[in-house]
């Protein structure tokens, strides 16, 4: 059974549209003008446990939003969502204690409090036995070398520290979901790396399943085996990575530097694209073709000195998918 699962799922916000100058102003006290935005328009999709997704789009696609209904901060306005089998409307607390949430932008940590403290506080919270707690504390402790400031108090940790902070602390009660909201943004190459191996710890480890939000595509490349792209509300891609990519940018480029000038060959599934010099291009599809074959192709008839495939980038291809779904749905 998935752990997370999502039907039809809308979320509506009314908005007042406030008009300009004196007049307007009164007349929006008196008769305001109303107009609903929809944040989430039909979303349905089931998480596996275990998984690690990335949930992605561009900005104002409906991401928070929809964490937000799937922590139970905000309730749908259609729609059905159950967290491990539960409601997290109907059912909060039981919910709670199933998740952890950490939003990148915003620490959770108590500010006036040192870090020990605000995790003893959580221990009581949680009711968390003794044992359970100190175990839980030394893997912690282990994974995000957090003894270093633990006496520090939140508000005078630095981004990084704070960031480990914030996940130690949504991990404290052993939850089986992790919810991250931009959990690297921020933050140094080497924090950011500290991050990215957590989650990797906790989600092999405890089979943890990772449902994360961000607009780092190191972040989607290094961690999720799933991607879910959302675009105006709607889910607009569901799939590994490398499949999105692959059907968006389905072209290789072959790079050879020739050895002499020589005849170039016509080839029937791959196209001589660009020349400079000893140095020519060829671009192939990587499902009509491998890239073996090509070179064993072109290695018969050309004297080749160096060669090297370029695959196509990642970020290109994620902002091809928000642009042109982008259209599509405000078209
Ligand atoms: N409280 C609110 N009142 C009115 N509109 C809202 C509210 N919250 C979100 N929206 C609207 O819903 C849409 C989705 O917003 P949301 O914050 O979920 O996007 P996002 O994908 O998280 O964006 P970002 O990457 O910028 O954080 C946007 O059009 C936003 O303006």
């Amino acid at each position: 059974m998935a752990i997370i699962e999502v039907k039809d799922l809308v979320k509506e916000f009314v908005v007042v549209r406030k008009k300009t100058g004196l007049s307007g102003a009164l007349r929006s006290l008196i008769k305001p003008e109303k107009s609903i935005v929809r944040g989430v328009d039909g979303l349905s999709f089931d998480i596996e446990q275990g998984d690690i997704v990335g949930y992605i789009g561009p900005n104002g696609a409906g991401k928070s939003t929809t964490i937000k209904m799937l922590t139970g901060i905000l309730h749908p306005t259609e729609g059905d969502i159950r967290v491990c089998g539960l409601s997290p409307q109907k059912e909060r607390k039981a919910v709670v204690r199933q998740l952890g949430v950490v939003f990148g932008q915003r620490t959770q940590l108590y500010w006036d409090l040192r870090l020990g403290e605000t995790f003893e506080l959580l221990k009581r919270i949680y009711r968390i036995e003794a044992r359970r707690f100190a175990n839980t504390m030394d893997v912690l402790h282990e994974v995000l070398r957090i003894r270093d400031f633990i006496d520090t108090p939140v508000r005078q940790l630095s981004l990084g520290q704070r960031m480990r902070g914030d996940l130690a602390a949504a991990m404290i009660h052993e939850p089986s979901v992790l919810f991250l909201d931009e959990p690297t943004i921020g933050l140094d190459a080497e924090a950011k790396h500290a991050v990215r191996q957590f989650i990797l710890t906790m989600n092999r480890e405890r089979r943890m399943t990772v449902v994360l939000t961000t607009h780092d595509l190191d972040d989607v490349e290094f961690l999720c085996s799933r991607l879910l792209v959302v675009n105006h509300g709607k889910l607009v891609e569901d799939g590994p990575l490398d499949d999105i990519v692959g059907k968006l940018a389905p072209h290789r480029l072959l790079v050879i530097e020739l050895d002499r000038e020589a005849t170039l060959p016509d080839h029937d599934r791959a196209n001589l694209v660009r020349q400079e010099g000893l140095k020519v291009w060829y671009r192939f599809d990587k499902s009509d073709i491998t890239a073996s074959e090509l070179i064993a192709d072109l290695s018969a008839k050309l004297p080749i000195r160096d060669l090297s495939v370029q695959e196509p980038d990642i970020e290109d291809a994620i902002r091809q998918v928000y642009r042109t779904t982008g259209q599509e749905a405000a078209g």
